[in-house]
């Protein structure tokens, strides 16, 4: 199984062999460290994301996976060398890399009580898109998410998967070079989560944007993802694409003769690797698969 943390992804982006030849990641963590108080929510993780692919950040309840987020976007305070985007120091560069980055987070960004191009010219105005631009850009992202003909209506009407459209249409609109998304589709349904998919895809096709993405669903990782990290207690405990996790797996079950011989599934890797706290869905820590969380973004948006 791949567990270096700087392994070089092998599917990905037409794009994505002409942008690494010149040797810079979109992301770079070196040791990235971070508390709350006692608590190590972060602990000492090494990650390189390769400009135009789709990353997954993956792992139990608790794993770090939003807080290793929140690091990269800037939101926490990290000492310098430590995260890099595009080349470019986070601690030392704030600014520059903000304007780099577009991110959802999992916590509603969208108003309900304005139409849905009022939100996305709001966060034009908020990320200083031009005034001779805005118009243009705000019209732009909401034709790319299928929001177009929905624009003028409050957001308040939409669905759930409208409104996780429209925040990614929000995030867009100054045309970042990293889209970083915190659970995209936790509490949509199959259609609405595959929708939601299917345009952050053709998104990254157009525009070889580069991805990083947490999500709880083994599936989504599995068709969706380029490669990913097995974040478990703050640490990177796996990294590959899904194919080299799962082959890694299948090797080392032969090896150790343990009788199983069919090709593992995701789901299998992360319970081998975070071992028995996966297996108990009522744990905190270690419920995984598909989320039985009650946040429904519809309801959040009310
Ligand atoms: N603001 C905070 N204050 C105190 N502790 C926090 C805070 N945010 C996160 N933590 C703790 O840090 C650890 C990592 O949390 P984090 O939210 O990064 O995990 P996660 O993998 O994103 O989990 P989830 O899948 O539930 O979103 C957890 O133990 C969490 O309780």
């Amino acid at each position: 199984m791949a567990t270096a943390a700087d392994g070089v992804a092998t599917t990905g982006a037409d794009g994505v062999t002409a942008a690494r030849a010149d040797g810079v990641a979109a992301v770079r963590c070196t040791g990235l460290t971070y508390s709350f108080g006692r608590t190590k929510a972060v602990d000492g993780v090494d990650l390189r994301v390769e400009p135009g692919e789709v990353f997954g950040l993956l792992g139990p309840n608790g794993a770090g996976k939003t807080t290793t987020l929140r690091s990269i976007t800037t939101l926490l305070p990290v000492p310098p060398g430590v995260i890099e985007i595009f080349g470019r120091d986070a601690a030392r560069r704030k600014m520059m890399v903000r304007r780099l980055l577009g991110y959802v987070p999992q916590q509603l960004s969208a108003d309900g009580g304005l139409t849905g191009r009022e939100n996305v010219d709001l966060f034009a105005r908020v990320f200083d898109v031009s005034h001779r631009e805005r118009r243009e850009r705000v019209g732009q992202a909401l034709e790319a998410v299928g929001l177009a003909g929905a624009a003028d209506r409050l957001a308040a009407t939409y669905s759930g998967g409208m409104v996780r459209l429209l925040e990614l249409a929000q995030a867009l609109v100054s045309a970042p070079r990293l889209l970083v998304l915190d659970e995209p589709t936790i509490g949509l349904d199959p259609i609405a989560r595959g929708n939601v998919w299917d345009r952050i895809t053709e998104i990254r096709s157009a525009t070889g944007m580069t991805v990083l993405v947490t999500t709880h669903s083994m599936e989504e990782a599995d068709q969706r993802c380029d490669r990913l990290a097995l974040l478990h207690r703050g640490k990177v405990r796996a990294l590959g694409t899904p194919g080299e996790l799962k082959s890694g797996l299948m090797a080392h079950r032969r090896e150790t003769g343990d009788g199983e011989t069919a090709l593992p599934s995701l789901e299998d890797v992360f319970r081998h690797v975070a071992g028995g706290e996966l297996a108990g869905s009522e744990d905190e820590r270690g419920e995984f698969g598909d989320v039985r969380r009650t946040r429904r973004t519809a309801s959040r948006v009310g």
